[in-house]
C-alpha cells in the first residue's frame, strides 16, 4: 500500500473546485489533513492545502506525482478550521482552497524567485559569440554560479533584463526557478552565561583584574543580553569573544517577533461598573465558566459603557486560560479601542490589520497558535485568527456593514463568528447602539442572549436632538447648508470653548458638475455615475474607479460656457464654515485627507486634544469615538440614503444618525444635536431623532416582513458583468430563465430580474442583477454547484448580500 493526500490548490483560480491526488513520498509519511505542501501543478509548483490522506495499492504509485515539500513544522488547520473552511465553502458558494486561504497570512504561503546559471555547454558558443559586453558578463557569471534577478540587476543596473533575455535566447544562460516559504524569521543573538552560578562565584574573583569581562559576567547572572544591553553597557566584540572563547558564555539565537503596537501603552483605570454593566459582565462570565456555546446581544445605547464590558469578559477569559478575539469595523478608526485594551492587558494583546507587514502578520500569527498572546483584536479577517483555544469572540458595533466582505468569499464576520464560537464551545458577544434588524430578530426568538445597558454611564444623559426640515428652510429662503438652527447651535458651542462634529456622507465639494444651458452632467468615461469635484485638487474625480479629470470650460455636449457645480460635499461645507466662522478652526476628515498611514488616528488625537473646534466628515467621524469635550453634532442631509433602493436604506439612515447623534455629550456636559433633512417624517429619521431603537425596530420588521426581506427570507444576490450592455442582459436573461427552469414552482423561491444595477457600469464592465429570494436556500445552492455556475468567469453570487443593489 502506499499514501496519498487529497490536496486543494491554493491558486485563487474559482473554478479550480476538485481536489487532486498526490503521493506521499516516505520521507513525508507523517503528512496529515490540514498540512501546507508544495505540489507540482501542470508545468509550476503551487502551494497546496492537505484535506484528506489516504492507503492506496501500490499500483496507484505511477499514475501520480509526488508531494514535493512541507511548508511548515505542523500542520496549519486544526480540526475546527478545517469544519469552519468546509462549512464557508458551503455556505457562500466558494471553493474549498478560497475557504482555507482566508487562514493564512497573505494569501499565499510560498514565493517564487527564478535564479540563472551558466549553460554547461557554453564554452563552445561563447567563443563565436563574445563581444565585450557579453564576455564581463560571461565572466561574472562564471564567478558567480547561480545568480537572482536582483542580483544582476544590482551588477549590471537597468540593462540587466534585456542583457539576460538576449543571454538566454541565445542558450548562454539558463533559467529555472525555486519555491520558498513567504515568511522569514528574524532572530536576534542573545548572551547566557554557560556556567553555572556556582561556578561563576568561585571564579569571580580572580577576574577582578579583568573590569569588562567581570563586568559582563555579573550583569549576566541577573538576565540574559541582547546586542542592545552590550552596546548600552559599552562591552566589546573582543570581550564577548575571549568569554566565549573561554566557554564561559554562549551566544544563542533567539526569534524576535515583530510588533508595532509593543509601545502602545496607557494607564488602565479600574472603574466601578455600573449594575447594568456588572448583570452583563455576569452572565457572560457564567456562559464561560460552563465553556459551551453562547452568543450574547449587548444592546447598549451609545455611551453605556460596552468597552468596559468587553475588557470585563475578556479579563474573566484570559483567567480561565482561554484566548479572545476582539472584532472592530475598521482598524484605522479604533485606537481608542486598542488604547484600552492594551492598557488593560499590555504585550498579551496583538493587533491584526492590513497594514502588517508579511513577516509581522507571520509572527503574529506564530503567538497567537503557541498561545502566547491571547487577545487578538482586529479587523473582520481577525476571525479566522489561528487561535487554538478560542474562549470568546466579541462583535463590536456589530451592525456595521463592513462586516460583510464584498469579494469572494462573500462571508459575514457575524456569521463566521457564530460558527467558530459554536466548534470551540465559546461565547459570543456582539454589541452595538444600533444592532442589525437581523440580529435583534433573532434575540427576540430566542437565538442570543439579550443584555441590555439602557442609559449612559455616570448620569450623562443622551443629546437633545433637534429635527430641521430642510424644504422648510428652503422656503425661507435660506441656501445654505447649513440651517439656522444648526449655525446658532456652533455659534453657542464655539463660543463656550467646546467643540462639534458635523457629518455629511458626501466627500468632494460639489457633487456634480452641470451645464446650465443644456444640462449636460459630466460623466466618468468608464462608469454611469457623474464625476465628482474636488476643490484642493481642481479636478473632477470618479467615486467608482478614481479616474481624474479637469474641469472643462466649454460643455462638450453644447459649447455653452455656463459650466456650474452643483450639490454639496465636504470641501464645500468646510469653506462655507470657514466664512461663517473666520476664526474656527476646522478639520477634515474623509477619504481625501486620510491617505496616510495613520491619518485618521493623527486627526481624531489632535482633536480630542482640543487643536480644533469643528471636525467635519464623512461616516468616520461618527463611529465610536469617546471625545469628552464634544457637546455639538449636526447632521447634514443623511437621509438621502434613502433614496437609493435598497431594503437596508432605512436601517442605514436609522444606525448613521443614532451613532452620529451619540458623540454628542458624553462628558460631564450635556449635548444638543440638529439633524437636517429632506425626509424628517420617515420612521427611520424621527426614531433616530428620539434615539428610540424599539420604534424603529418595530416599524422597520413589519416592513420586513410585508415585503419579504430578511430575516423573513434568505438572499443570493446574481451580478453577471459584460464589456457590452447587451451582452450582460443576454447572459443575464440566460441565467434567470435557466434558474427558473431548474426550480420547481413549489420550491417556494422567488427569481427577481435581471434588473440593470443602479450604476449600471463600473470600470468599463455593465452589471445586470438577479435576486433569488427563499426561505431555504439549499436547494438553489445545490442546482448552482451541481451546474458549477459559481465558477463561471462573469457572475457572482453573493450569498446574504449586505445591499441588493
Ligand atoms: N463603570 C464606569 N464608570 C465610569 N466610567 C465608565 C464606566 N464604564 C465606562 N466608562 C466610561 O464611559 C465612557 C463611554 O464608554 P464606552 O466608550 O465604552 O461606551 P460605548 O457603549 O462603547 O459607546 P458607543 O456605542 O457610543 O461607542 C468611556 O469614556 C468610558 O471610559
Ligand atoms: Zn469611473
Amino acid at each position: 500500500m502506499i499514501k496519498t493526500a487529497e490536496v486543494v490548490i491554493n491558486s485563487g483560480i474559482r473554478n479550480l473546485t476538485d481536489a487532486f491526488t498526490y503521493f506521499i513520498p516516505d520521507q513525508f509519511s507523517y503528512l496529515d489533513t490540514g498540512w501546507r505542501v508544495v505540489v507540482p501543478f501542470g508545468s509550476r509548483q503551487e502551494e497546496g492545502f492537505v484535506v484528506a490522506v489516504r492507503s492506496e495499492p501500490e499500483g496507484r504509485k505511477d499514475e501520480l506525482k509526488p508531494i514535493q515539500d512541507v511548508l511548515d513544522d505542523d500542520p496549519w488547520f486544526d480540526d475546527h478550521m478545517m469544519q469552519t473552511a468546509r462549512w464557508l465553502s458551503e455556505r457562500y458558494l466558494c471553493t474549498l482552497a478560497e475557504a482555507m486561504r482566508l487562514f493564512i497570512p497573505g494569501k499565499k504561503g510560498i514565493r517564487k524567485e527564478k535564479f540563472y546559471y551558466l549553460n554547461a555547454n557554453y564554452a563552445g558558443i561563447f567563443n563565436e559569440t563574445r563581444t565585450e559586453n557579453q564576455a564581463a558578463v560571461l565572466e561574472w557569471f562564471r564567478r558567480q554560479k547561480i545568480v537572482t534577478m536582483r542580483q544582476f540587476q544590482k551588477e549590471f543596473g537597468p540593462e540587466a533584463r534585456s542583457l539576460i533575455e538576449e543571454l538566454k535566447q541565445r542558450k548562454l544562460v539558463l533559467c529555472s526557478s525555486t519555491v520558498q516559504t513567504a515568511r522569514v524569521n528574524k532572530y536576534e543573538s542573545e548572551l547566557h552565561l554557560a556556567l553555572t552560578g556556582e561556578q561563576v562565584t568561585g571564579i569571580l574573583p580572580q577576574m577582578e583584574r579583568k573590569p569588562a569581562q567581570f563586568r559582563l559576567i555579573q550583569a549576566l547572572l541577573t538576565r540574559n543580553l541582547t546586542d542592545a544591553d552590550l552596546k548600552e553597557m559599552k562591552v566589546s566584540r573582543q570581550t564577548v569573544k575571549t568569554l566565549v572563547d573561554l566557554e564561559m558564555i554562549k551566544i544563542v539565537r533567539k526569534q524576535v517577533m515583530r510588533d508595532s503596537y509593543q509601545n502602545v501603552a496607557g494607564k488602565y483605570q479600574p472603574v466601578t461598573l455600573s449594575p447594568e454593566q456588572e448583570n452583563a459582565v455576569a452572565a457572560i462570565a457564567d456562559a464561560l465558566s460552563y465553556s459551551r456555546f453562547q452568543s450574547f446581544l449587548l444592546h447598549g445605547i451609545t455611551g453605556s459603557g460596552k468597552t468596559e464590558v468587553y475588557i470585563r469578559a475578556v479579563a474573566a477569559v484570559r483567567q480561565a486560560g482561554k484566548q479572545a478575539i476582539v472584532l472592530v469595523p475598521e482598524i484605522a478608526l479604533t485606537s481608542q479601542l486598542v488604547q484600552r485594551f492594551k492598557a488593560r492587558f499590555a504585550n498579551d494583546v496583538v493587533v491584526i490589520h492590513s497594514k502588517l507587514s508579511l513577516n509581522e502578520r507571520y509572527d503574529t500569527w506564530q503567538r497567537i497558535r503557541e498561545e502566547t498572546a491571547g487577545v487578538i483584536i482586529g479587523a473582520r479577517s481577525a476571525v479566522f485568527a489561528p487561535a487554538p483555544n478560542l474562549g470568546i469572540i466579541i462583535l463590536d458595533e456589530e451592525h456595521e456593514f463592513t462586516y460583510k466582505q464584498e469579494e469572494s468569499p462573500y462571508y459575514h464576520t457575524r456569521d463566521v463568528a457564530m460558527t467558530r464560537a459554536n466548534l470551540a464551545q465559546a461565547a459570543v458577544v456582539l454589541g452595538s447602539a444600533t444592532p442589525a434588524v437581523e440580529t435583534f430578530y433573532d434575540a427576540l426568538a430566542g437565538r442570543h442572549v439579550l443584555l441590555s445597558l439602557p442609559s449612559r454611564i455616570a448620569g450623562a444623559v443622551l443629546p437633545q436632538v433637534m429635527l430641521v426640515d430642510m424644504r422648510e428652510e428652503l422656503k425661507k429662503g435660506r441656501r445654505s447648508v447649513l440651517s439656522t438652527q444648526l449655525e446658532g447651535l456652533l455659534r453657542d458651542t464655539i463660543q463656550r470653548g467646546e467643540q462639534a462634529i458635523i457629518l455629511l456622507n458626501r466627500r468632494g465639494h460639489s457633487t456634480f458638475v452641470m451645464c446650465r444651458e443644456c444640462g449636460h452632467v459630466i460623466t466618468c468615461r468608464h462608469c454611469a455615475v457623474a464625476l465628482t469635484y474636488h476643490y484642493a485638487a481642481g479636478m473632477m474625480r470618479c467615486h467608482y474607479c478614481d479616474a481624474v479629470e479637469p474641469v472643462p470650460t466649454l460643455c462638450p455636449a453644447c459649447r455653452s460656457r455656463y459650466i456650474k457645480f452643483f450639490g454639496t460635499g465636504t470641501q464645500k461645507v468646510e469653506q462655507e464654515l470657514q466664512q461663517l466662522f473666520p476664526d474656527c478652526r476646522i478639520v477634515r476628515m474623509d477619504q481625501d485627507t486620510t491617505h496616510g498611514k495613520l491619518a485618521q488616528d493623527a486627526i481624531l488625537s489632535d482633536f480630542d486634544a482640543g487643536r480644533y473646534d469643528i471636525l467635519l466628515g464623512t461616516q468616520m467621524v461618527a463611529k465610536g469615538h469617546d471625545l469628552q469635550n464634544v457637546t455639538a453634532v449636526g447632521i447634514l442631509s443623511v437621509d438621502t440614503i434613502l433614496n437609493i433602493p435598497d431594503f437596508r436604506g432605512a436601517e442605514r439612515t436609522f444606525a448613521l444618525i443614532t451613532q452620529a447623534a451619540g458623540r454628542a455629550g458624553r462628558g460631564d456636559k450635556p449635548g444638543k444635536v440638529v439633524v437636517q433633512a429632506y425626509n424628517p417624517e420617515h420612521y427611520a429619521v424621527c426614531a433616530a431623532a428620539n434615539q428610540d431603537y424599539s420604534s424603529f425596530y418595530a416599524a422597520e420588521i413589519e416592513f420586513r416582513q410585508k415585503l419579504l426581506y430578511p430575516p423573513f427570507c434568505q438572499l443570493i444576490k446574481c451580478t453577471v458583468a459584460a464589456g457590452m450592455e447587451d451582452t450582460a442582459r443576454r447572459k443575464a436573461e440566460q441565467l434567470a430563465a435557466a434558474l427558473k427552469s431548474e426550480l420547481r414552482p413549489d420550491a417556494g423561491t422567488d427569481i427577481i430580474g435581471p434588473f440593470p444595477a443602479p450604476v449600471l457600469k463600473v470600470k468599463d464592465r455593465y452589471r445586470m442583477i438577479i435576486l433569488i429570494k427563499a426561505g431555504n436556500l439549499d436547494t438553489v445552492k445545490e442546482i448552482i454547484r451541481q451546474k458549477n455556475w459559481h465558477t463561471l468567469s462573469d457572475t457572482v453570487f453573493d450569498v446574504s448580500p449586505i445591499s441588493v443593489v
